[in-house]
């Protein structure tokens, strides 16, 4: 199989389509063409759907081993052809090849889990008799798939926050309609590949390409549809939610995560989570570390240390294997942030590294002092820029963490179990990693945030519930002749 993808069709109802009007796919790095993919129009989306609606009951009427087996087959493809699928990620998005190939990997893990967890999918029974009302009654409840869902998911993970909505529907006996993001729909048309040949029945997985408002509102509000499984920003995700009318909603949104650091840390490890955190995928992550709260104590160390692993980050060619961190996903994006920076900096804030914008590229920046009135401090900056804050305890440093509308995931370096409990009692999130940066997650763990970060939970097992209903069943003993 080519590395290089040129013209790829859309994957509707198990069929490869190929339309005249077409949108082009560009290496953000430098602004080279990749690939044409097409420009689904309205009526291409109605046609969708009415064909995922057959496909519906196609998914629920799959036994739960031929889910398993296609899960898997799509995995071992995946794995055979990952050199093509970690390019095609690190061309059309901003990873390096090293993140592109993490992500893969990832995928494949969350394949094979949905496989593991279509086997787990179960009720129980219920003892009726617990009220006088339920007397000489025995019963049960059973999952059954919600139907068809629609996802739609964003550039920064193209393919690992793809198979977190196609992996699970499968599992669960449901069709789905992804629409990928318009930047990177590229790896989700070679997941697609990747079921097409793994024998998954027609029409169960759709994938199309184009605009994200057009194919999005239909979409979402179509009555067919039962479930949206949304992953994108906070202000698309209330938009979502505004058009979406009654039925179930994954909202899977932004954050500006926090981390605190107190003096009793391992100081070496809290800077190497926290770079990390902070620069991988060049900042455009939804768990990045944004905000990092430091003991006042150490703060002038782990400052000094941060900074100086900063320096050596080597900015440069996504596809070569030295690289740190690529370009962000357009240079319009790239100006946002410079312009974010330049505003904390008129407010007083110091910066201590980085701030150069080079198109795509930005520079990963350290700063220091920044008002938390500023954009930047209460924003998700979604680019390689970091804020440092001195606190004189803990309880500070919950509060000023909890100071916005994110709460997605936090962490928390210390040596002491009762820093930690407090923590984990204060921190208004989703997730909180002890001695880990928020930028910590296996794709098996219960995923998701509070307040603006969300509503729900993705995570293998924790996605399947969200796309199943539950029917309750009763017998009235001596109802029923044999
Ligand atoms: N919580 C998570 O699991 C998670 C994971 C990754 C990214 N994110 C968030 O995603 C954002 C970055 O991704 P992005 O820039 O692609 O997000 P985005 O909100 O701009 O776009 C996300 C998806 O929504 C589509 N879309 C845009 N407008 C729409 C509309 N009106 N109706 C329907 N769909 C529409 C886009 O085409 C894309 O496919 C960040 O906020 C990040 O935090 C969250
Ligand atoms: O950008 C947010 C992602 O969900 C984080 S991860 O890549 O899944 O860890």
């Amino acid at each position: 199989m080519e590395t290089k993808v040129y013209g790829k069709p859309m994957y509707v109802a198990g069929r490869w389509v190929e339309k005249e009007a077409v949108i082009e796919v560009k290496n953000p790095q430098d602004g080279s063409f990749i690939a044409h993919v097409p420009a689904a129009t309205e009526n291409d989306v109605l046609m969708t759907i009415k064909e995922a609606e057959s496909g519906a009951k196609t998914a629920a009427s799959m036994p739960v081993h031929v889910r398993m087996a296609v899960l898997h087959k799509a995995a071992d493809y995946i794995e055979k052809h990952r050199d093509t699928f970690a390019t095609t990620i690190a061309l059309e998005g901003s990873k390096t090849i090293r993140e592109a190939n993490g992500e893969v990997t990832r995928c494949i893990q969350t394949l094979r889990l949905s496989a593991e967890e279509a086997r787990r999918i179960k009720g129980e029974t219920i003892p009726f008799d617990q009220t006088e009302s339920g007397e000489n009654r025995i019963g049960y409840y059973t999952k059954f798939p919600i139907g068809l869902i629609a996802a739609i998911t964003p550039f920064n993970d193209p393919l690992n926050l793809v198979a977190h909505k196609v992996g699970p529907a499968i599992a669960s006996g449901n069709a789905i309609i992804v629409k990928p993001a318009t930047a990177t729909p590229l790896s989700a048309l070679l997941l697609a590949e990747a079921f097409d040949n793994a024998g998954l029945p027609p029409k169960v997985l759709s994938v199309i390409t184009g605009n994200g408002r057009i194919i999005g509102d239909l979409l979402v509000s179509h009555p067919a549809i039962r479930m949206v499984s949304f992953t994108g920003g906070l202000e698309t995700g209330e938009e979502i939610a505004k058009k979406a009318g009654l039925k179930k909603l994954s909202m899977e949104l932004g954050s500006n995560s926090p981390v605190i650091v107190m003096k009793d840390a391992d100081m070496n490890e809290a800077v190497e989570c926290t770079v990390a955190g902070a620069f991988s995928a060049a900042g455009q992550n939804c768990l990045g570390v944004q905000r990092i709260y430091i003991e006042q104590e150490v703060f002038e160390q782990f400052t000094t240390q941060f900074v100086q692993r900063t320096r050596q980050y080597n900015v440069g060619d996504k596809l070569s294997a030295s690289t740190d961190m690529g370009p962000l996903i357009s240079e319009k994006e790239a100006i946002r942030v410079e312009s974010w920076v330049q505003e904390a900096v008129l407010e007083g804030a110091e910066l201590l590294v980085g701030g150069v914008r080079t198109g795509a590229f930005y520079s990963p920046t350290v700063l220091v002092n920044v008002p938390m009135h500023c954009t930047i401090a209460q924003q998700e900056i979604f680019g390689p820029v970091v804020l440092l804050y001195p606190v004189n305890r803990l309880e500070m440093a919950i509060e000023l963490a909890n100071n916005v509308n994110y709460g997605l995931q936090a962490g928390i370096f210390t040596a002491n179990i009762e820093n930690a409990f407090k923590a984990i009692q204060g921190l208004e999130v989703g997730g909180i990693l002890i001695n880990d940066s928020s930028d910590f997650r296996i794709d098996g763990m219960p995923f998701g945030g509070v307040k603006g970060s969300g509503l729900g939970r993705e995570g293998v097992k924790f996605a399947i519930e969200e796309m199943t209903e539950t029917k309750v069943v009763s017998f009235k003993l001596g109802s029923l002749k044999g």
